[in-house]
């Protein structure tokens, strides 16, 4: 039987009771109007809309261990750039198990939302890619240097899936970032305040 699509071996320093996911695996209870939100023709979307084919594993990114005691996930894991990444470049998708409220696990510390107004979200706590390890700057670095945004994948047969990448952050005006990331810097997002306090009255 031939890899799943796109599928090239696990990536290094992948976490073995974790599976790895080249595309999107989705939850049985979504229905298929959901799922028609999802995944759609090439054909249906505007003229001129970017899509994606990401390799997987991820060239551009490196799993690696947290071995600086002062860095807050210091025992775990985090997304490092393989390769210098400039402003704007699309890094990778965030890949994992895609599911609405019927079926979210309220206690997971890796699920996305992927379309509010249907309340989907992607959860890597189980299964997804490398893009699960990436922390949010908080206590690393003085702002992020990463984002989510939407994006569509080319998911074969004229079909494409929407889906969250990750994407270095624009320059700016001032050209602070004009820089992007660096090779062996770590990729870091903003959870938003609101993973952070929903985290500490769980805690509390
Ligand atoms: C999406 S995971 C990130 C990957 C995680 N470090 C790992 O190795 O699996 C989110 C978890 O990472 C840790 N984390 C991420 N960013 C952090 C930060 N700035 N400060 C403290 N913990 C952080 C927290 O335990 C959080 O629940």
């Amino acid at each position: 039987m031939p890899p799943p699509r796109g599928h090239s071996g696990l990536p290094k320093g992948w976490s073995e009771n974790i599976i790895y996911l080249p595309a999107p695996s989705y939850s049985k209870k979504l229905s298929a109007d959901k799922i028609k939100a999802l995944v759609c023709l090439k054909s249906d979307l505007p003229p001129g809309a970017q899509i994606f084919t990401p390799s997987s594993p991820s060239l551009n990114v490196k799993i690696t261990p947290i071995s600086d005691s002062a860095h807050p996930a210091f025992g775990q894991n985090g997304l490092f750039a393989n390769q210098h990444l400039l402003p704007d470049a699309f890094v990778l998708p965030y890949i994992g198990y895609v599911h609405d409220q019927a079926d979210t696990d309220a206690t997971s510390d890796y699920d996305l939302s992927l379309d509010r107004e249907t309340g989907i979200g992607v959860d890597a706590t189980k299964m997804g890619n490398e893009a699960r390890f990436i922390n949010d700057f908080r206590g690393v670095s003085a702002a992020p240097n990463a984002e989510f945004r939407d994006i569509y994948v080319d998911a074969g047969n004229g079909k494409v899936e929407k889906l969250v990448g990750v994407f270095v952050l624009s320059a700016g005006k001032s050209g602070k970032r004009a820089k992007g990331i660096a090779r062996g810097q770590e990729i870091l997002v903003s959870y938003g305040k609101g993973f952070w306090t929903e985290r500490q009255s769980a805690e509390g």
